[in-house]
């Protein structure tokens, strides 16, 4: 049987800890296809966002369109949209579906991610239609504290680590691997839970980078058979 198909769109992160890197980690850990639109490229390692530099939203859109008509997948996560025009255009094309939205607005380095105008366009079109936002603290904050059942605000935890790079996308991206898998919101939101912290405490003393290294995404599944 063919495995679900989730799209995550997203940006790049060289770093490889966060973004699009830890979107499509997670899927494959999860059991599900992934497929992903690029919303912008981020020079980014484990210490800081060096630049951000955003695709055309003509490009974002045929990248979409292009998934869309041909994958039809049951479940989509949104992180970093970069441009109020992707925002939009992401809640016009892809109200109705199992929509996570990790509204990303600063990288765990500080780094700030979206605008004001991106910010006000989560508020108005993206939140409405969406089956669940997972925004930290600060980012809840930062949209005006809205209210409804599908506003997940996420804390850290109680797990040791600097290597938390990229949490906010792995755990976003989990959500929407069990919704596509078919679990009810509340089950797919343990099961997130549960698959994040297990995977920081796998990756919680390796050592890569000079700063915040990223979430071991599927290491206890590949390591026996590679190593
Ligand atoms: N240190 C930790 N111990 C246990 N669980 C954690 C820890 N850090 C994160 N998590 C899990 O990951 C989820 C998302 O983490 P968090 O709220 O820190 O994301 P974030 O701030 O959006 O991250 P980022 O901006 O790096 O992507 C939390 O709800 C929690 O389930
Ligand atoms: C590309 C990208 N998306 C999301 C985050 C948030 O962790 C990040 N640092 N970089």
């Amino acid at each position: 049987m063919s495995p679900p198909v989730v799209l995550a769109i997203a940006a790049t992160d060289s770093g490889g800890g966060a973004g699009l890197a830890a979107d499509l980690a997670t899927f494959a850990a999860l059991g599900v296809h992934g497929a992903c639109v690029v919303t912008a490229v981020t020079a980014q390692d484990t210490l800081g966002v060096r630049a951000v530099h955003p695709v055309p939203f003509d490009v974002v859109a045929a990248q979409l369109d292009a998934v869309l008509d041909d994958l039809d997948p049951v479940a989509v996560k949104t992180g970093m949209l970069a441009t109020p025009e992707i925002v939009r255009l992401v809640a016009s094309r892809c109200a109705g579906r199992r929509l996570v939205v990790d509204p990303v607005l600063r990288a765990t380095t500080g780094a700030v991610l979206a605008t004001d105008d991106v910010i006000a366009a989560y508020r108005e079109h993206l939140l409405p239609v969406a089956t669940v936002a997972t925004p930290n603290e600060s980012e809840f904050a930062a949209l005006g504290r809205p209210s409804g059942p599908n506003i997940q605000v996420t804390r850290g935890g109680d797990i040791a680590t600097t290597n938390d790079h990229g949490t906010g996308c792995t755990h976003s991206s989990a959500l929407a691997a069990h919704l596509a898998h078919g679990a009810d919101l509340p089950t797919a939101a343990a099961r997130a839970a549960a698959y994040v912290s297990h995977q920081l405490r796998l990756g919680k003393d390796w050592t890569l980078g000079r700063g915040r290294g990223p979430v071991a995404h599927i290491h206890a599944t590949t390591q026996g058979e590679i190593a």
